[in-house]
């Protein structure tokens, strides 16, 4: 049986055809951020000194329906930022996530820090998109490439400027990084069946190649859960629904900060 992972596969294999078909290559070179200054990523997650967080825009997704459907991205991309967001991840699929076609536009027109595009990517073209939007780094998903695809689309993203993120949910997949990639992001849930476990970071993580930066993404609403999983070498940390629930996701992103902070330092004084 068909999973929605394939259908949006299936689905985003037309849409680069269609888009392409309407905006070329070329023209897509010609837009003004295509050749603006890219912000850094990776030094954003080594550098921040609250956690790392990735703070991610969605209004809906297949597992969660609708999550926050009216939300306006400058105004919750600002709150982000002004919370202590290392970077921001911003949905841009609209036939399974709800983007609207310009919210990345506006998100990284408020913001001065790094912008992940989070979409399926299967196409070069897609990487020159990114570009265009104006999004420092891009996610390949490792599910749904190949190790031949993820090295060409990783090398090929490294030439445009851009930083990758190659997500991994098990062993199998992890035996498929290149080393072009320059993030590994382990993704909780499961895209198949959509279940979710923190632990599946804390089991891989022994698996993955060292002296490369980790992120744990997916299913994080608990601010225990980014003390406990530093503890296995994860620099970062990407959480979309827990903020994007609420009528303030800045805000609650600033509590989730303050509470990891706290908690932090009791853990530093338990083994002191
Ligand atoms: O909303 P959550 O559970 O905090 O998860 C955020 C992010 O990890 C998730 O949106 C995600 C991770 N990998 C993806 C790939 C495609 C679409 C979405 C995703």
């Amino acid at each position: 049986m068909a999973t929605i992972l394939d259908r949006i596969i299936e689905y985003k294999k037309l849409e680069v055809e269609r888009r392409r078909a309407k905006l070329p290559l070329s023209a897509l070179k010609d837009a003004e951020r295509y050749h603006g200054k890219r912000h850094d990523f990776c030094r954003a997650m080594e550098n921040s000194t609250d956690f790392g967080i990735i703070a991610e825009f969605k209004r809906k997704s297949p597992s969660q329906n609708d999550i926050n459907t009216e939300a306006d991205p400058v105004a919750v991309g600002r709150g982000y930022a002004a919370a202590g967001a290392a970077a921001i991840s911003c949905l841009t699929d609209t036939q399974f996530f709800g983007a609207l076609p310009d919210d990345i536009d506006r998100l990284r027109a408020a913001v001065d820090i790094p912008v992940l595009r989070k979409d399926f990517i299967i196409d070069s073209y897609q990487l020159h998109e990114t570009r265009a939007m104006g999004a420092d780094a891009v996610l390949l998903i490792a599910t749904v490439l190949n190790p031949v695809q993820i090295d060409e689309l990783a090398e090929e993203a490294n030439e445009l400027g851009l930083q990758v993120i190659c997500e991994v949910h098990d062993e199998e997949e992890v035996a498929k990084i290149s080393p072009n990639v320059d993030i590994i992001g382990v993704n909780n849930r499961n895209l198949g069946n959509f279940s979710v476990d923190i632990a599946r970071s804390i089991e891989l993580a022994e698996m993955l190649p060292p002296g490369m930066l980790r992120i744990s993404e997916s299913g994080i609403d608990d601010p225990q859960s980014i003390v406990k999983l530093r503890r296995s070498g994860y620099r970062g940390f990407l959480v979309g629904t827990h903020f994007m629930q609420q009528p303030d996701p800045g805000r609650s992103l600033a509590e989730f900060i303050k509470k990891a902070h706290e908690i932090e330092a009791i853990y530093k004084d338990a083994i002191a």
